[in-house]
């Protein structure tokens, strides 16, 4: 096996590092007043703008270089792969271990823990998708059981228009939000606090260079449209959801909170990840031309994706975090590429720091779910070790969500924390 490339900045050589040099994710972190784009290395943001400042980007365009002292990642986004592989390259050689300038380099390191994360874009738009066909069909089965899988699934990449003005970012905490719900025993709806908030397991999808108005992306483009990856929840409120959804779909269950995690990975750094998406059943129909895909072997991306739970019972006992279930990426339906694609395909214009994500990603199997909700077909509430049950969070609760990928003889590519705590009304 050929040696692995480490960097000088040790922390980031551990094997259980979420961010090696060969990750380099990007974020927006405030220290010291100043709000700066940087790259998580081991346990410290390179601060791009410092970088920039000091002329350590030289070789690179103009435009890039002053992409790096923005206080935001759009500008940066709208510039294409071309324009962020010549960045990663340089951010590479800065931080290899055999780095000549190291002492040039070092002054410009902040370690993580004095660092306050902040959302890495304006996000102007935020869509939602439902790309995972046992999501869909766990839940279709508890909202609707004489028809959970409705026809149009498996032509047509389901969506809704989210809400990015309560987009918060890792670490916030969500206020348990109140509204209309209908008990299947009542005559009408009450309004209050839910009685079911869940989470949504999710990945999120930073579109980089955007479209025009009116123009679509083509499937063999449509990556070069995406910056990167992060990790995302979508709380949910089930009951309020139950009674508003028909028929536009979700609007106040979920527009109250969506939890990103801080660091967007490049799709450059997954390329080692790169599986083919898995085969569609037997039967099922092809996808329309518009969304079929002309690289077969590399569609999807084999991602890891935990939730884990704390009650504040837990945290009090000095309880670790309790796994609560496991996915990855590669069980969706539908890849993100036809995500992106299908969502210009009528001339929608999306703009460079535009959100979009899978839907929640749920696998085949028991442990698998990406929400409670889809836990509801178990028999037995979820124990904690403290001894209490959930069927759904209580005020406390902290849900935390990580994903990497990890391979024999590669570096681990991670993502980070998504995390959020439940506040009372
Ligand atoms: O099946 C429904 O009516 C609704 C399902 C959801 O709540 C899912 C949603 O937000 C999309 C997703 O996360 O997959
Ligand atoms: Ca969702
Ligand atoms: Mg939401």
């Amino acid at each position: 096996m050929a040696a692995v490339k480490e960097s000088w900045v040790a922390s980031a050589n551990d094997p259980a590092s979420d961010f090696s040099i060969h990750n380099l994710p990007y974020g927006v972190f405030r220290h010291q007043e100043k709000t700066r784009i940087g790259i998580a290395i081991g346990d410290q943001i390179l601060d791009l703008r410092a970088c920039a400042e000091h002329g350590l980007l030289l070789p690179l365009p103009q435009e890039t270089i002053a992409a790096c002292r923005a206080d935001l990642l759009n500008p940066l986004m709208s510039f294409g792969p071309t324009a962020w592989s010549a960045l990663r390259h340089q951010i590479t050689a800065l931080l290899d271990a055999g780095q000549p300038r190291r002492d040039s380099v070092e002054p410009h390191l902040i370690p993580m823990r004095e660092a306050a994360m902040q959302l890495p874009a304006q996000i102007g738009d935020y869509t939602d998708f439902y790309a995972s066909i046992h999501h869909a069909t766990r839940v279709g089965l508890l909202f609707r059981p004489e028809n959970p899988l409705l026809p149009n699934y498996k032509y047509v990449p389901i969506g809704y228009h989210g809400r990015a003005s309560s987009i918060v970012i890792s670490g916030e905490n969500i206020h348990r939000p109140w509204g209309q719900i209908k008990s299947p025993t009542a005559a009408s709806p009450a309004f209050g606090p839910t009685q079911s908030l869940d989470y949504e397991l999710e990945v999120g999808i930073f579109v980089g260079q955007g479209n025009r108005l009116g123009q679509s992306i083509p499937i063999a483009e449509a990556e070069q449209h995406i910056f990167g990856l992060s990790l995302m929840n979508d709380w949910s409120a089930r009951d309020i959801q139950a009674w508003e959804y028909q028929p536009l779909g979700p609007f106040l269950s979920k527009s109250f909170a969506t939890t990103v995690s801080p660091w967007i990975v490049p799709l450059e750094a997954l390329a080692p990840y790169r599986v083919p998406a898995l085969a569609r059943p037997a039967g099922d129909p092809a996808p329309l031309p518009y969304l079929s895909s002309p690289s077969s072997d590399r569609d999807s991306i084999d991602l890891t994706l935990e939730v884990y739970i704390e009650s504040a019972q837990m945290r009090q006992n000095d309880r670790a975090p309790m796994l609560l279930s496991q996915g990855n990426l590669r069980d969706l339906y539908w890849t993100i590429a036809q995500l992106l694609t299908h969502h210009a395909s009528n001339g929608c214009n999306l703009r460079p720091g535009d959100l979009l994500a899978t839907g929640t990603v749920s696998g085949p199997g028991p442990g698998s779910e990406g929400c409670l909700l889809e836990k509801k077909h178990n028999p037995e509430p979820i124990r904690l070790p403290t001894g209490e049950l959930r069927t759904f969070l209580e005020d406390g609760d902290r849900i935390t969500f990580r994903a990497g990928a990890q391979k024999q003889g590669l570096p681990r590519i991670g993502f980070g924390e998504c995390t959020g705590t439940i506040l009372a009304p």
